[in-house]
């Protein structure tokens, strides 16, 4: 199933775990800051709704996607923090590079939650065009950070439960 026809801002309440002693980091993309910021905006919101405290919300913003993973690496080396939701926007240009970036970022956010052992949650959007990075990022087809952040929540919980 493809986004269209799905609502990423929709989330079942009754599913999601009490953040409250969780510590979830925010690593945001400059580039393309007008959607990523409709992004943190989202995942934000989400996670105090659910319970996170926002002492311990940790934000912080990266030049572009290629270095989410680095940023996420950060966070996971130096702060107790139990995930982290990448948060970027690439949008096809003239060139290859859109393909190099977005594989480089997809790649890199795997590893370092793979290699942390801790979820480093892929809040990417790759859009042809700004206007579906728009409809992605609080739009017509609702909000990807939002969608990252219940994410977040669920596979923290998890490994806490296992
Ligand atoms: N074109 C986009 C970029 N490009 C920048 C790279 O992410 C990276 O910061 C640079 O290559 C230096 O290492 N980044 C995005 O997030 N979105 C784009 O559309
Ligand atoms: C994804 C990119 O890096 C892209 O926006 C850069 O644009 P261009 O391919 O026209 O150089």
């Amino acid at each position: 199933m493809a986004t269209e026809g799905k609502d990423l801002s929709y989330y079942d309440k009754s599913t999601i775990p009490n953040g409250k002693g969780m510590t979830i980091g925010l690593v945001v993309s400059e580039w393309n800051e007008k959607i990523t910021g409709g992004l943190l905006s989202g995942a934000k919101k989400a996670l105090l709704d659910n319970g996170v405290l926002e002492e311990n919300i940790l934000i912080h913003w990266v030049p572009g996607s290629f270095e989410l993973a680095l940023g996420a690496q950060y966070l996971f080396e130096d702060k107790m923090v139990d995930g982290v939701v990448c948060l970027g926007s690439v949008i096809q240009g003239e060139t290859k590079h859109f393909d190099f970036v977005c594989h480089g970022a997809t790649q890199g956010i795997m590893n370092v939650g793979l290699k942390y052992n801790k979820p480093a949650i892929f809040g990417l959007l790759t859009d042809n065009t700004m206007q579906q990075a728009i409809d992605r990022s609080g739009g017509k087809h609702g909000n990807k950070g939002i969608e990252c952040a219940i994410a977040c929540m669920k596979m923290v919980a998890l490994k806490k439960k296992i």
